[in-house]
């Protein structure tokens, strides 16, 4: 098992009055996909967002590559190497797609080789460069936002529901473009209601309900475990394509 790149640690969060997650445990091994699934409502969300710092712990511990970040703010934790993809996807959509993506660059202008292989991941990205963002489709946002993401190297990047009302060609895209970004060295967690896509992408899997991580383990055991899908979520991925 490879080292564990991020760990959640008992972790809970409260928004305002209200209690949200539970003491969250979680490992994700560096290297590859890790799955986080769950129902509607289970703190999916909530989780990537305490990673970010967007949330605040009240309890518990967030470590990467086993150094503390729990506390800090959300720009030093993105300076550390980890990218967030928010499912409202976070895109500048009075802007053009190059401003979308010259923005999304920290470190000076893009570098021009990422820039064409991220171009190659997403082609829309190439097509519409000087479109305003606002125009692309449901799709092409999309790409847009995890490209934004992906515009310097990172360690460690979390996908929410990148797939959320998309058609199935581009579903099937999109599970491209991340397998490809799989093959490089970072590290994705990736909240997912689209079976295929799971199912596709993932090596670990952790199952959420109700604020806690009620399963860990391989992605390829939980699929072939139709039994254990409908214990764990109350239903059969299979039919949830
Ligand atoms: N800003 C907020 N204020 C109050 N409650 C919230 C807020 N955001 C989320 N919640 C609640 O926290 C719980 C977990 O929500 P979260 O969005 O993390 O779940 P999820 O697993 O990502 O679900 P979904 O698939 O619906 O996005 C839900 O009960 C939700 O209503």
């Amino acid at each position: 098992m490879p080292e564990a790149i991020l760990t959640l640690d008992g972790v809970h969060t409260h928004i305002g009055p209200y209690h949200i997650l539970h003491g969250v445990d979680l490992s994700v091994p560096e290297g590859g996909v890790a799955m986080l699934l769950g129902r509607n409502g289970a703190g999916k969300t909530t989780t990537l967002r305490t990673i970010m710092g967007l949330w605040k712990a009240s309890r518990g511990a967030v470590r990467f590559r086993g150094k503390d970040i729990t506390s800090l703010d959300t720009p030093a934790i993105s300076r550390k190497g980890i990218a967030f993809v928010p499912e409202d996807m976070g895109i500048f959509t009075d802007l053009t797609v190059a401003e979308n993506m010259t923005l999304a660059a920290t470190r000076g202008a893009p570098d021009k080789r990422r820039l064409d292989w991220i171009c190659d991941l997403f082609p829309p990205i190439r097509t519409f460069w000087e479109s305003s963002a606002g125009t692309l489709s449901g799709g092409q946002k999309q790409m847009l936002s995890v490209a934004r993401a992906i515009i310097e190297p990172r360690d460690l990047i979390l996908i929410d529901e990148p797939t959320k009302g998309l058609a199935p060609a581009i579903i099937k895209s999109m599970t491209g473009a991340l397998k490809q970004l799989k093959e490089t060295e970072t590290t994705i967690v990736l909240v997912e209601q689209n079976f295929a896509m799971a199912r596709a992408l993932g090596d670990t899997v952790a199952v959420m309900d109700d604020g806690r991580i009620i399963h860990a383990g391989d992605m390829a055991a939980l699929a072939a475990d139709a039994a254990l899908q409908e214990r764990l979520m109350g239903l059969s991925l299979e039919a949830h394509q």
